[in-house]
């Protein structure tokens, strides 16, 4: 083991262990998760981790061990892809979520066992827009079927992935809105079996390769009346159309999944922050004091601010993934049951959610690239391959400046009603006391007050400042003669600010919350100490609105910096610690710079010579282009 690691890892003030159970769920899921990843992955003998793996081998595998839970499927895709993205991810994510939530009954028991499907609800023309969707489903009852047809180039269904050219069953959406199954067996390769069908693949992408994103253009393709998702919305055999209990309800698979990626936004950032911190603290160059040895750069300042944030973050946003998964759990399954009231909370939250944290995480893996210097560029380290499977988060499932303003008007409408003498509850309860005029700023200190309810106050004041100031900023604009449309598109930088100030409050409440539950002193310790660095953090990045809130005066200004960096050094002992405790095994990780021995440079001297351009003495291109040119000069 390298010794600067081994010396980061004696003098722990906490037990790694009990954090480690906190992030799993308790101790008994921990040795669960390392059960399926030691003894069902790893040192499973048709288990070669060098070779890519089969789909259908890990299907068979699942079965073989009988593993259903959602959770613990996940955990043993998450070992045997790595940090990747596996070929038929949305057939697990999308297809069959939606099949769960969309078909009824008789539906469910033909094809939820039998088929692997894709989802193909973009268009060409329309991703964001749903209802500018152009692909027609018209019913003949004449032959009971749907004819479903792409009228335009725009409406060709673009993006589905996993389309798998040897059958395609799809989730279609289309107008009016609706979920049919359109059943597509294809035979051959991408030979489409009956006539009418187009598929084909979208070409090269910045990334996500593992993945192969298609398009279909349907010319009147007719599918029986059966295959349309017939939980909420039905079409009779007379032609009659039933109606959902709201139309929403169509979207529900996209909700569940902006409610898993705020966890995976977490996983993504902890993995991104063992490797650069575990680097951080075997690499060593330049100097702090002339003549002394080359220091470990994670003892310079600027080092552990790059980073120690991110830490913080990660931590913030594996809670914040549980949190939301909870409420997604629990809302959904009011919904099931006929209660709608909870569902536009769980789409702003969802929505909100998942645009913050991809947003902040995305920026958060190039942070952490790059202050691994040159080998953070090296595809050994993982984080190019990190960061380019990660960044269409931002843009897929919902894009973040879109879903950012779905959460801000829910707000508006909260806003409103508060205005209107009604009490709230729920995540946007704080803006009751905007009415009552109770959020005037605190008597503030000349001292920072750094007690963690104090900090998740200060943000509450912020976020309602803001939204208080973008509802002011849509009253002016209507004030001005402006339609309620453009009074509204006159205001979306207030709406998007105000948004993320109410998921920044929102991911820092969770924090405290969950810190406030953990019993272990140590570990509540070290886990406070992260609590306040990411709110402090975010003041220092923000100190404009905490300043214009009135929470925060100029005088205290300089005493958020000094604050910070008490913080980044009262983390500097645990750091190595902290990402030990994410428990992100180096098979999974695949990064020579975050290895758990901290033994980077012998392995990337190995990883470099068994790259094939390093198979030959002299490669081959040589003999090819060089020799004969030089025997012509
Ligand atoms: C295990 C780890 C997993 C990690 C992640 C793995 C990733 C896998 C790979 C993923 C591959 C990608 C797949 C895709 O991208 S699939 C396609 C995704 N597409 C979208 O998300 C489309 C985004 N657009 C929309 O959702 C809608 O168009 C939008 C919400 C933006 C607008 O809808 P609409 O125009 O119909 O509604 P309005 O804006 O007019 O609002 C009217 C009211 O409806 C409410 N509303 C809107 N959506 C919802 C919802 N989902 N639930 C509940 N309510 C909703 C809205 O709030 C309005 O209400 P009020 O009138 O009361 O204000
Ligand atoms: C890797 C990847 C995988 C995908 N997989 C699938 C899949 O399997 N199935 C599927 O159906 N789709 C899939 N998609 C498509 C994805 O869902 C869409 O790209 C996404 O919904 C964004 O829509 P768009 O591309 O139309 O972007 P647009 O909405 O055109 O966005 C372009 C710009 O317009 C802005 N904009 C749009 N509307 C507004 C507004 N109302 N207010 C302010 N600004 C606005 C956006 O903020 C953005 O800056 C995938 C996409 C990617 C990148």
């Amino acid at each position: 083991m390298n010794p600067d690691i081994l010396r980061e890892r004696q003098n722990a003030t906490f037990d790694i262990e009990k954090l480690t159970n906190i992030l799993d769920g308790g101790a008994e899921r921990t040795n669960r998760r390392r059960e399926i990843r030691e003894v069902l992955v790893l040192n499973d003998p048709d288990f070669d981790y060098g070779t890519p793996t089969s789909l259908p081998t890990m299907i068979l595998k699942l079965r073989e061990y009988g593993i259903s839970d959602p959770v613990e499927i996940n955990w043993y895709k998450s070992m045997y892809w790595g940090t990747g993205r596996e070929a038929l991810g949305l057939h697990y994510v999308m297809f069959l979520p939606t099949l769960y939530t969309q078909c009824d009954s008789e539906q469910f028991n033909k094809w939820v066992p039998l088929i692997i499907g894709t989802y193909a609800q973009t268009e060409m023309g329309h991703g964001t827009h749903l209802r500018g969707l152009e692909t027609t489903a018209t019913f003949d009852p004449a032959t009971q079927e749907f004819v479903m047809h792409s009228p335009t180039v725009t409406s060709i269904k673009w993006w589905p992935g996993g389309r798998n050219p040897l059958f395609l069953p799809l989730i279609f959406l289309s107008i009016p809105l609706s979920a049919s199954l359109f059943d597509l067996f294809l035979s051959g390769f991408a030979l489409p079996t009956c006539s009418g069908i187009v598929i084909g693949d979208i070409g090269p992408k910045f990334g996500f390769d593992a993945v192969d994103n298609g398009y279909l253009k349907l010319e009147h393709v007719r599918i029986p009346r059966e295959n349309m998702l017939m939980k909420y919305a039905q079409v009779k055999p007379d032609g009659s159309y039933v109606k959902p209990l709201s139309s929403k309800l169509t979207y529900g698979t996209m909700v569940f999944i902006r409610s898993l990626i705020v966890g995976n936004a977490g996983i993504v950032l902890s993995q991104c922050c063992t490797i650069a911190i575990r680097y951080s603290a075997v690499r060593h160059q330049s100097e702090i004091r002339a003549g002394e040895a080359e220091p470990q750069i994670l003892d310079y300042q600027t080092q552990q601010h790059k980073l120690f944030p991110l830490l913080a973050t990660a931590y913030a946003f594996l809670f914040a993934g549980q949190y939301m998964i909870d409420t997604y759990n629990r809302i959904s399954g009011d919904i099931n049951q006929g209660d709608l009231s909870e569902m536009p909370e769980l789409h702003a939250l969802s929505a909100g959610l998942k645009a913050f944290t991809t947003w902040t995480a995305n920026t958060g893996i190039e942070v952490c690239r790059m202050s691994c210097g040159g080998h953070g560029y090296s595809r050994s380290s993982a984080l190019p391959d990190i960061y380019v499977e990660f960044t269409p988060s931002c843009t897929y499932e919902g894009e973040n400046t879109v879903m950012m303003l779905q959460t801000a008007r829910f707000l508006m409408k909260s806003y409103r009603q508060v205005q209107a003498g009604q009490q709230l509850s729920g995540a946007v309860s704080y803006l009751n006391k905007v009415h009552h005029r109770v959020m005037a700023p605190q008597a503030v200190s000349s001292q920072l007050d750094l007690n963690l309810n104090t900090l998740v106050d200060l943000y509450e004041i912020r976020a309602a400042m803001l939204v208080e100031l973008a509802a002011q900023s849509i009253q002016q604009e209507s004030a001005r003669g402006k339609c309620q449309e453009d009074s509204w598109n006159n205001s979306t930088i207030d709406l998007v600010r105000a948004s993320d100030a109410h998921c920044h409050y929102m991911v820092l409440k969770m924090f405290r919350d969950k810190v406030d539950q953990i019993e272990d002193p140590g570990v509540h310790s070290v886990m406070s100490t992260l609590a306040h660095l990411y709110a402090i953090h975010g003041m220092g990045n923000f100190t404009g609105d905490f300043l214009q809130a009135g929470v925060l005066t100029g005088a205290q200004v300089p005493s958020v910096s000094k604050c910070l960096k008490g913080l980044l050094a009262e983390v500097r002992p645990s750091a190595v610690l902290l990402v030990d405790a994410f428990d992100h095994h180096d098979k999974m990780l695949n990064s020579v710079l975050g290895r758990h021995d901290g033994n980077v440079y012998e392995a990337m001297f190995e990883w470099a010579r068994s790259s094939p351009l390093n198979r030959t003495e002299v490669h081959e291109s040589f003999h090819k282009h060089l020799k004969p040119l030089q025997a012509k000069l």
